[in-house]
């Protein structure tokens, strides 16, 4: 079979730095630590690199994530790439990867990656990792599974990936349902599919999404402020299976009055909202007050779900039903 052609889109992160030797301090470096590795990316596919951005990502914004899913879509329909791969920082990388997955409504195979260890630290990650997407970027197996990350040897989606350790290379896990495949020395192996992509067409972002955690006494006024603001909406992480403290329940009814939709989600990183429990400030109570229950999503990407549902609709039935796929 011949070789696939493979755009890799570098952005920045970790993967894109190296550890100075004189301060000890890890920081972006100009020339890219990874060109050395494009002679065994070639092996697998004929390679295309953009040195797109050299951010780390926690400067990466929601706007940034809008115009790479632009030039991604522009990229495939232009240039008929096979795959793309993504090189990313760790810390914003499953909110980009989310946002690529809902944005992007392509078979093609998109996979974010990036890496835990600067390019000279001792068993850095960041060229297995390159190497690896690569060769999922070039299956036919990963076509029509929506956005994927692929670290450490496994791969997750960008739906349920999370960043679950500091510095740890097997920090992406997707804690609920686990990885949907893996990567070996020469193998591929897709243990699930996906059941459900959602797409969503959308030319800007333009709302103002709050996100905010429930934290036992927390005080009304914290979130009164957000009711007296020009928030566009908000996502609570709340306890549990979808419960919140009582001091917040009168700002969160004046919110809700003023039509700014309340989007919640649970702060236990396992499990699902649901409307189980009859006290005051507990989920039944919540959701006949008009709170918005999500589907098991964490808050930083029920964030940006709520961003681009804003852009399509206000409408509080249509929104709870966008939250439910
Ligand atoms: N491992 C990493 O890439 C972390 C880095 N702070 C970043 O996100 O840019």
């Amino acid at each position: 079979m011949s070789k696939k052609k493979i755009l890799v889109i570098h952005t920045g992160g970790t993967i894109a730095m190296s550890q100075d030797e004189s301060s000890g301090a890890v920081v972006p470096v100009s020339e890219n630590p990874l060109n050395p590795v494009h002679d065994i990316l070639e092996q697998y596919a004929h390679i295309q690199v953009d040195n797109y951005l050299n951010l780390p990502s926690p400067h990466i914004t929601p706007q940034l994530m809008l115009e790479l899913a632009q030039k991604i879509k522009a990229e495939l329909i232009e240039y008929h790439w096979d795959g793309v791969v993504v090189t990313h920082g760790t810390d914003t990388l499953e909110e980009t990867a989310y946002m690529l997955d809902l944005l992007l409504d392509r078979d093609e195979p998109v996979v974010v990656t990036g890496a835990m260890r600067s390019s000279n630290e001792l068993s850095a990650d960041g060229p297995l990792n390159l190497v690896q997407s690569v060769r999922v970027a070039a299956s036919e197996e990963a076509k029509g599974k929506g956005v994927l990350v692929v670290f450490n040897d496994e791969i997750h989606t960008a739906k349920n990936v999370t960043k679950t350790h500091t510095s740890n290379i097997s920090t992406f896990q997707s804690p609920q349902y686990g990885p949907i495949g893996m990567t070996t020395k020469h193998g591929i192996y897709f243990h699930h599919t996906p059941i459900r992509r959602d797409h969503y067409e959308i030319k800007r972002l333009s709302k103002k999404v709050i996100l905010l955690k429930a934290v036992a006494g927390m005080e009304a006024d914290w979130v009164e402020q957000i009711a007296d603001s020009d928030a566009d909406g908000l996502v609570f992480e709340a306890f549990g299976q979808g419960n919140l403290p009582l001091s917040v329940l009168p700002a969160v009814e004046k919110i809700i009055r003023k039509g700014i939709p309340v989007v919640m989600v649970s702060r236990c990183f396992n499990g699902i909202v649901e409307g189980l429990y009859g006290y005051k400030g507990g989920g039944k109570q919540l959701k006949e007050m008009g709170v918005i229950f999500s589907n098991g999503l964490n808050g930083p990407k029920a964030r940006l779900k709520l961003m681009v549902a804003l852009e399509l609709t206000t409408d509080r039935e249509e929104l709870q039903d966008i939250f439910l796929r």
